[in-house]
């Protein structure tokens, strides 16, 4: 019995998501060389693709060794297999793409019925066989006959299509890959992917690949823009040749995604990027992602870019930070890597605070404060509620059970500078710093809680009270920074402080530019927002360098987390978050810069984004000008810090001054009754010696 594995294309099967989640999936495509399927499956509005090692498939799916096993022809052969050439490594092409620009015109597009039709005249013409092997129809047909088969796919892909889709949502079709059949109707075995090399690549749309592509499609004779679409989606697509140059070079690129159940490496800084899915209005305007999550830490930018020439190309541009999150990744896992290690540090006296940045709409306040149902926020399932509920955890573990501590929470905003306190109608506090440097809040209210249910409560309160306005990316964006800070007392009489983790929702990082209106007080609070976020990287990089100077007097929000980046138990976490769509690329850049200057403190920067073997002098004058804003910046830090030592010198001598013209004044009464006494003696004596004269 000879195994056939492209007798797997069109069926549906279970695999395992790198979360650990078993779902349904369509085979697409088989790989008999490296042992591997390419199988499809349907996310919100996207359509994924992933490949799989038969092995695990079997594992999951163990009825497939007998469809793989059961009847074969000698024109429906797959290839041979050749084993012991695939390295092991799971690779995988995800290919987000618009479902609904899957659904053309009638014409155009393949119904959910008709394409498991169609994915059933590729199946291997196994009718004869099956009149042979079951001359008569029963109601219970033979699985392994090609009707059989035939209807499973059918059923399942319907049933697919069914889980996937919204109640009220028509039923959507797949792309299907004409391309991958050749001539015979037989599945075509892809070779095996080429390895790309890391740094700075760029893609040119290849025109010999793309016209034997064309050659090929035309053996089975699709239309042509049939052939396009039911690949790339709708060729009406805005920047459709950079999407197709997107898709290609995804193909090309081997993924491994972080693994819930991988191991958390420890930082004392640490860096990392998350990518959002499209977004609704996205999907609308049919917007291309053009960010790649392609390893654990490795994320890439596919900017589009157009010679002189008008030749169309990519710049892939990679970063490596220390997690890399896709699309899929769920706030749980994003915080297992980010905020989770902090909170041991927290119990062991320490600070920590963990930052999340990025454009505004790039998903900063779903990660903190929990994902949307619609405008309805979870405010259960984000960063400030899981370190919640892990101190809560921990307070009650045996390792911590000598220490007293009690444990508080407070949550205020800072914009434009001022501090306003979520908890307590958003009144507006001072800032005051003593002779010690130490901060304070002044007025801070801090809730005393007993356990996680009781943050959540306070995170919801509080977050409807943010600041919020209207920018071009996002309908209720925050204009303010929110701090929530989870703070350990002592049970001492005075609650002296032992620990505090603070969890900061940052302001969007945009430029005045993106903003819809630019009157004066949008310019300002974007001012704002800028130079704030300038100084807490510039405090991190000190913090980073161990040194004795942290310009945290360059913001309010440097002021408030002073705290947090000095002393051996400080620990930052930044989460850089990212949109995918190709009109925030720039933003997406500067969000990724910003993380990597953040990163390259730590010594172990693996690539600036740029490659500097492909573009020597473009490189190095970015890196040049990149050092010397930075080298401007601390130069400015520093010197402001000189001008504030200065102020408070002078602000010391008018007291001084104060003091002494305030004594003075305090005697000049007596003084002056005094005076007014000799006068009167004065004026007697004078009195006495007109008499006797
Ligand atoms: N990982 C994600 N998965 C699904 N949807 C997301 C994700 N991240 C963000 N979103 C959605 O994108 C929209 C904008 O996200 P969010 O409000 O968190 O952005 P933001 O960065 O906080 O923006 P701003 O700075 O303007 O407040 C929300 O509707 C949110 O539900």
């Amino acid at each position: 019995m000879e195994n056939n594995l492209s007798r797997l294309i069109g069926l549906s099967i279970q695999i395992r998501r790198s979360d650990g989640r078993v779902q349904f999936a369509l085979v697409r495509k088989v790989n008999a060389v490296t042992q591997t399927a390419m199988v499809e499956w349907t996310q919100g509005n996207m359509v994924k693709m992933k490949e799989v090692e038969i092995n695990d498939l079997c594992k999951l799916n163990p009825e497939l060794v007998y469809h793989m096993n059961s009847v074969t022809t000698s024109s429906t052969e797959a290839p041979p297999l050749i084993k012991g050439k695939y390295d092991g490594r799971l690779r995988s092409s995800r290919i987000p793409a618009l479902a609904s620009s899957m659904i053309g015109t009638t014409e155009e597009s393949v119904s959910s019925h008709s394409l498991a039709r169609q994915t059933c005249l590729f199946q291997p013409p196994a009718v004869p066989i099956r009149e042979s092997a079951t001359p008569k129809q029963t109601s219970h047909p033979d699985p392994c006959s090609s009707a059989a088969i035939t209807d499973t796919v059918g059923l399942h892909f319907e049933t697919l299509n069914q889980q996937c889709r919204k109640p009220d949502e028509p039923l959507q079709s797949l792309p299907f890959n004409y391309e991958s059949v050749k001539k015979n109707g037989e599945p075509e075995v892809m070779p095996p992917p080429p390895i790309p090399k890391a740094g700075r690549r760029k893609s040119v749309a290849p025109p010999e690949m793309m016209k034997s592509k064309k050659r090929q499609s035309s053996a089975i004779k699709p239309p042509d823009n049939q052939t396009k679409m039911a690949k790339l989606g709708e060729v009406s697509r805005p920047n459709q040749k950079f999407y197709e140059m997107i898709q290609e070079f995804r193909e090309t690129l081997e993924v491994r995604p972080v693994l819930a159940n991988q191991m958390n490496e420890p930082h004392r800084i640490s860096v990392c990027v998350r990518k959002r899915p499209l977004n609704k209005q996205e999907l609308i305007k049919k917007e291309i992602d053009v960010v790649t999550v392609s390893g654990k830490g490795e994320l890439m930018v596919h900017e589009p870019k157009q010679k002189v020439d008008l030749t169309k190309y990519l710049d892939n541009q990679v970063f490596h930070f220390d997690y890399s999150f896709d699309e899929s990744s769920t706030n749980e896992l994003v915080y297992k890597f980010t905020a989770k290690p902090l909170v041991q540090s927290v119990f062991e006296g320490g600070m920590a605070t963990c930052f999340a940045y990025g454009q505004t709409g790039s998903g900063k306040t779903h990660t903190m404060g929990g994902d949307f149902n619609g405008k309805q926020q979870n405010n259960a399932r984000g960063i400030y509620a899981l370190a919640a509920q892990d101190v809560f955890a921990s307070l009650n573990h045996s390792r911590y059970s000598n220490l007293d501590v009690s444990v508080y929470v407070s949550f205020f905003e800072i914009y434009n500078g001022k501090v306003y306190d979520l908890l307590n109608k958003k009144a507006k506090l001072r800032v005051l710093e003593d002779d010690k440097q130490q901060v304070q809040v002044v007025g801070l209210e801090e809730s005393h809680v007993t356990k996680a249910e009781e943050v959540i409560k306070i995170i919801q309160i509080g977050s409807a009270y943010r600041t919020s306005g209207q920018t071009s990316a996002n309908a209720k964006s925050s204009r303010s920074h929110a701090v929530l800070q989870i703070i350990l007392r002592r049970n001492d009489w005075v609650t002296t402080l032992y620990g505090k983790f603070s969890l900061v929702d940052l302001a969007g990082n945009e430029r005045g530019t993106d903003v819809s209106s630019n009157d004066r007080n949008t310019l300002v609070e974007t001012a704002e927002i800028n130079r704030s976020l300038l100084a807490l990287k510039e405090c991190i990089r000190s913090m980073g360098m161990n040194s004795d100077h942290i310009p945290f007097r360059m913001s309010t929000l440097t002021k408030v987390l002073r705290d947090s980046f000095i002393g051996e138990k400080s620990r930052t976490c930044m989460i850089a978050l990212v949109a995918p769509g190709m009109t925030s690329c720039a933003y997406t850049m500067n969000t990724l810069r910003y993380a990597d200057r953040v990163k390259e403190l730590k010594g172990d920067s693996k690539a600036r984004g740029t490659d500097k073997a492909q573009e020597p002098a473009q490189s190095l004058s970015e890196e040049e000008s990149m050092e010397s804003s930075d080298g401007a910046i601390s130069q400015v830090a520093e010197l402001e810090e000189k001008v504030h030592a200065q102020l408070k010198r002078g602000s010391d001598f008018v007291k001084a001054m104060d003091q002494i013209s305030y004594s003075t004044l305090k005697g000049l009464p007596d003084l002056l009754d005094h005076a007014h006494k000799l006068l009167d003696a004065v004026l007697a004596l004078q009195a006495a010696v007109d008499q006797e004269t």
